[in-house]
């Protein structure tokens, strides 16, 4: 993107470069089970470390209140060590003592990640003085997460502000695919939005209704349209404070001509474990004392139509809980059916997120998308038209 400048404009060499990444990678037991956010960010860090920069990891996991171990990114550093071929070192936190030590410990092309950034509450206020405290520790500062730029966080924005910004090769490649695939789509538009950060993102389908022909509907985003529409939803994962929202989006996409799929029937488990017995019930029979965990196989088939109606499909969240079988049934078959589509010249397929990845990966047809992002809530953004802070930050 010639809009920014660039890692080919920035003298890293004996520098102290601050990269923000995303390594808010999909975890279960401490074990991560999908590692394409890292592999992404591996040419930003090998072109600044071969170029004699000494780099400064910053990144988020998950959404702490305050510093909980639970969501370190201590294992993290492993793992992005392992696929990068060299250490990483790590610090305990991203700010003060233990950040400024790690920080002089470094020598040209050695690589640092620092502790959560979500720890301190000023990250995500954007605090000016959170933002110099971690202004002190770079001279320059690189962003490679447009998986985050949706949000205008101390590390996504206001670094950007602070020290000479620029845009890593990542965040380069999402833009200029998104832009090249995504800019005058091919019509019939279909979105498929499921996934389980139902509050932050259900406002942004306000606007894509108007910008896409069909709207599916699915997962925990789903079940909150389900009980505003006066069904009962059991113990289901559902934002019903949110029902007035999804009643104004149902009303918009009406005026805007754009068709909404919901789930007419629901695989339920009374618990959220894998092999679960489970049962598939009509979306107005869902007993109260269970769980939605994946749609069933009539809306199976509707998602499956709705794909065979699109030229453009544009994918995030997951249809279901698919990391744990067999909730999984749901997700996979809408994600081979596009693919199939896709090999055939039928389908332009554009999918992100961190578990939609890691769904499509599950499926095994990642390869066969026509793109996939890291990002979820950030390419809806970005989709809707919105303009994201920490790529508006990097124009400045
Ligand atoms: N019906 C459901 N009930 C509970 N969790 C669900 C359901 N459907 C999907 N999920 C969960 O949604 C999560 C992914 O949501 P989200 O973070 O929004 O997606 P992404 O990371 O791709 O943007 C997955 O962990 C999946 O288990
Ligand atoms: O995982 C992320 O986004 P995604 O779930 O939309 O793919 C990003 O790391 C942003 O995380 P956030 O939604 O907690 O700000």
């Amino acid at each position: 993107m010639t809009a920014f400048r660039t890692l080919d404009q920035a003298d890293v060499k004996g520098q102290r470069v601050l990269v923000r990444v995303d390594l808010n990678v999909p975890m279960e037991n401490g074990r991560i089970t999908d590692a394409t956010r890292i592999e992404r960010v591996l040419p930003t860090i090998r072109e600044i470390a071969d170029k004699g920069g000494r780099v400064i990891l910053l990144a988020h996991f998950g959404r702490p209140k305050g510093r909980d171990p639970k969501e370190s990114l201590k294992p993290v550093a492993e793992a992005v060590a392992s696929h990068l071929g060299k250490p990483v070192a790590f610090a305990d936190d991203c700010i003060g003592e233990a950040a400024s030590q790690a920080v002089n410990a470094l020598k040209d092309g050695d690589v640092l990640l620092l502790e959560n950034t979500r720890f301190h509450a000023g990250e995500e206020k954007n605090d000016p003085a959170f933002v110099q405290e971690l202004a002190k520790l770079g001279d320059l500062y690189v962003n490679d997460a447009f998986s985050a730029a949706h949000r205008a966080h101390a590390s996504t924005e206001g670094l950007a502000r602070a020290l000479p910004g620029y845009a890593g090769r990542s965040m380069q490649a999402e833009l200029d695919a998104l832009t090249k695939g995504l800019e005058a789509p091919k019509r019939p538009v279909v979105a498929i939005v499921g996934g389980a950060k139902v509050s932050t993102k259900i406002d942004l389908l306000e606007n894509l209704v108007a910008k896409v022909d069909a709207l599916v509907i699915g997962g925990g985003m789903a079940n909150t349209f389900v009980h505003a529409a006066g069904l009962g939803v059991g113990k289901s994962l559902a934002e019903k404070d949110l029902a007035a929202t999804a009643m104004r989006i149902i009303e918009k996409a009406r005026d805007a001509n754009c068709a909404i799929i919901l789930p007419v029937d629901g695989v339920c488990a009374y618990e959220f474990k894998a092999g679960a017995v489970n049962h598939t019930y009509g979306i107005d029979a869902i007993p109260e004392d269970q769980m939605i965990l994946d749609v069933g196989s009539q809306s199976i088939e509707r998602i499956q139509a709705a794909i065979n109606d699109a030229a453009t499909v544009v994918w995030n969240g997951p249809l279901g809980a698919f990391e744990i079988a067999p909730f999984d049934q749901g997700t996979v078959a809408a994600a081979r059916h596009a693919a199939q589509r896709t090999r055939e010249g039928k389908l332009v397929s554009v999918a992100g997120g961190g578990d939609t990845v890691a769904a499509l990966n599950h499926a095994g047809v990642a390869d066969s998308f026509t793109y996939v992002s890291t990002a979820g809530g950030a390419f809806l953004e970005w989709l809707e038209g919105k303009s994201l802070p920490g790529v508006e930050a990097l124009r400045a």
